[in-house]
């Protein structure tokens, strides 16, 4: 991705495209109302929603100047393969409803640009069709996403599915034992659109809009899961990694490490679930001094430019995923809006670390970032 020049409008389409916002404006203006609300929405008051982004405000960045930057290198390590630069596409359902090609296209876009992405349960393609299209365009990693289901049996079909196909983690997300309470779904009633199934479930349209949607939750989620239930199982059951999803707190980072899993990505479900609980890039200061080093610490919610990805990773984070941009990306253009989404990451993120005089993500430090007090001067970290 080297060189490339400043994001351009797609052609035929009038909207100039320069940043995330701007692909978030152009997208929101393309999907109906329910569709838009409910990629776009939190749950009740919107608090944590709002914070994941404007919780980055509060950093700035300690730039070093007249260094060499000629050569930076935005690459990183993931699941033993460089990847073009630690932003990765997080695992967002229903797809298909921003763009008739969901995830087969999210995947392909991932692939041509160097990144990897995870597969929703919630999928409209399955994980199989999924990782095909990526691999058509290029090597892609992908993790698959599970919740704490309460059918055993399915779950280990998923798991066997995901093996299978050579999904090389299981990203677990562990903070919805049941839905989070979002206005927009019951305002709407919110209902899958028809024609798109849940082929991960072995659901098809019909039986998905036979339901509500909260009910699908109920049915599905486990409200009594437990670590104990859940980490030992999934260990004796597969040899992927297991990565926990939705973790805010040291004291889960804890658990997790102790668990024995791989990784844990600081998240709140982009403010999806519970209301009211930090924004995650104020909550990832406590979960990587938690992990020590001990597991790997990825970030998502909120991250809307590159900078905010350099943000997170001079905090500790090693990579980055994006979960809303992707789902804009498609419903402005296909697999193309997804690129022009990655893209804009990639170059707001190299010239970040060039501007800030760091030559490798390594460079990426505590000491590249201050945090504003009201009324003093910027407090190093
Ligand atoms: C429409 C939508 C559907 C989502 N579906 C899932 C899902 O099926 N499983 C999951 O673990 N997270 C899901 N998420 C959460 C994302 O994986 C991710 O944590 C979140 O979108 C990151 O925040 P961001 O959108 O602000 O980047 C979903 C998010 C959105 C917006
Ligand atoms: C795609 C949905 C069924 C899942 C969802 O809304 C979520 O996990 O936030």
């Amino acid at each position: 991705m080297a060189g490339q020049p400043v994001p351009v409008p797609v052609k035929g389409l009038e909207d100039k495209i320069l940043c995330i916002k701007d692909l978030e404006e152009a997208a929101s203006k393309k999907l109906p109302k329910i569709i838009r609300e409910f990629f776009n929405d939190g749950s009740t008051d919107q608090v944590t929603i709002h914070e994941n982004h404007t919780a980055y405000n509060k950093y700035r960045i300690r730039a070093r100047v007249l260094v060499d930057v000629a050569k930076a290198d935005t690459s990183t390590t993931l699941w033993g393969r460089r990847i073009t630069f630690p932003l990765c596409v997080s695992p967002a359902g229903m797809q298909a409803a921003a763009h008739p090609d969901g995830e087969l296209a999210t995947s392909r876009a991932c692939a041509k640009k160097g990144v990897n992405q995870g597969i929703s349960s919630f999928s409209n393609y399955s994980t199989a069709d999924v990782r095909a299209a990526g691999l058509s365009v290029g090597p892609i990693d992908h993790a698959m996403q599970m919740y704490t289901l309460k059918d055993r049996a399915l779950a280990l079909r998923m798991i066997r599915e995901a093996e299978a196909r050579g999904c090389k983690a299981i990203f677990l997300t562990a903070d919805s034992p049941v839905l989070g309470v979002r206005y927009n779904e019951h305002r709407n009633d919110f209902r899958t659109p028809k024609g798109l199934g849940f082929p991960n479930f072995g659901w098809t349209s019909e039986m998905i809009r036979a339901q509500e949607h909260g009910n699908t939750f109920v049915a599905l989620n486990d409200d009594g899961h437990s670590w104990a239930r859940e980490i030992p199982w999934l260990r004796s059951v597969t040899g992927m990694e297991i990565w926990i999803k939705g973790v805010v707190t040291a004291e889960d980072t804890l658990m997790a490490v102790q668990m024995g899993c791989e990784g844990i990505v600081v998240s709140n479900h982009g403010g999806r679930q519970l209301d009211g609980v930090p924004a995650t890039i104020d909550a990832l200061p406590e979960c990587v001094e938690a992990a020590a080093g001990r597991i790997r610490v990825h970030i998502d919610g909120g991250i809307r430019s590159g900078t905010e990805m350099f943000k997170a990773l001079a905090l500790g984070a090693e990579c980055c995923w994006v979960g809303r941009p992707a789902l804009w990306g498609l419903a402005y253009d296909g697999q193309k809006g997804v690129e022009i989404m990655l893209d804009t990451f990639y170059i707001e993120f190299k010239r970040c670390m060039q501007l800030a005089g760091c030559n490798s993500v390594k460079d990426i430090t505590k000491a590249c970032l201050g945090v504003v007090r009201p009324d003093g001067p910027l407090a190093r970290l």
